[in-house]
């Protein structure tokens, strides 16, 4: 078994269908997606808003690298472009956990380091697995309640679907 949370990114081109295009990567082993919702750049913040989601896979056939592969793959077929640390791109796939595995491979870091403070990845996390925890770190609903309530305020839930 390989049950695997992907958190996906956009803030260039059309978003929804770039959040989409990961979506239709993974299809066969998906077992929950979350809301898309609208959040306010962290990290480099002099950009646009981004969509984010959160995929759960689950494929016995797959492993962490695996996984890396395939989201590394939606993001070339996404014509993604990396020009800066945390800046703007059409795609962003990145690996938050992967069953237990604990990875400190800079090729692989599990689960994905940046997660306790993003609340991008935490409220749609918590919103399709509320009893989820995070490896090392806890329950993400407890994680989610020790960020500062503006961080939370700038996920906003949309209306817009990603498709199954
Ligand atoms: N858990 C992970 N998920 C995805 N990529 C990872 C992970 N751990 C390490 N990486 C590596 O990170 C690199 C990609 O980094 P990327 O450009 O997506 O970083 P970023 O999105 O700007 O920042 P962050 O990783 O903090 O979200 C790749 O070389 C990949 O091998
Ligand atoms: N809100 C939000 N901000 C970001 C995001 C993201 O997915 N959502 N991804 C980044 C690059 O990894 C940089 N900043």
């Amino acid at each position: 078994m390989s049950r695997a949370l992907l958190s996906l990114g956009s803030n260039l081109g059309d978003r929804l269908a770039f959040l989409q295009s990961a979506v239709d990567a993974v299809r066969p082993a998906i077992v929950a997606v979350s809301s898309v919702y609208e959040t306010k750049a962290w990290g480099v913040e002099d950009q646009p808003d981004f969509l984010n989601a959160v995929v759960l896979v689950d494929d016995p056939a797959r492993d962490h690298w695996d996984w890396l592969r395939t989201g590394q793959a939606a993001e070339q077929a996404a014509e993604r472009v990396r020009e800066l640390r945390w800046g703007p791109r059409t795609l962003d796939v990145d690996i938050v956990t992967v069953d237990g595995v604990r990875s400190d491979d800079p090729r692989l870091l599990l689960p994905h380091p940046g997660t306790p403070e993003r609340a991008s990845v935490l409220i749609p996390w918590s919103e399709i697995e509320p009893d989820a925890v995070l490896p090392g770190h806890g329950p993400v609903t407890g994680l989610l309640a020790a960020r500062p309530q503006d961080d939370r305020d700038s996920v906003r839930r949309t209306s817009l679907r990603l498709v199954l």
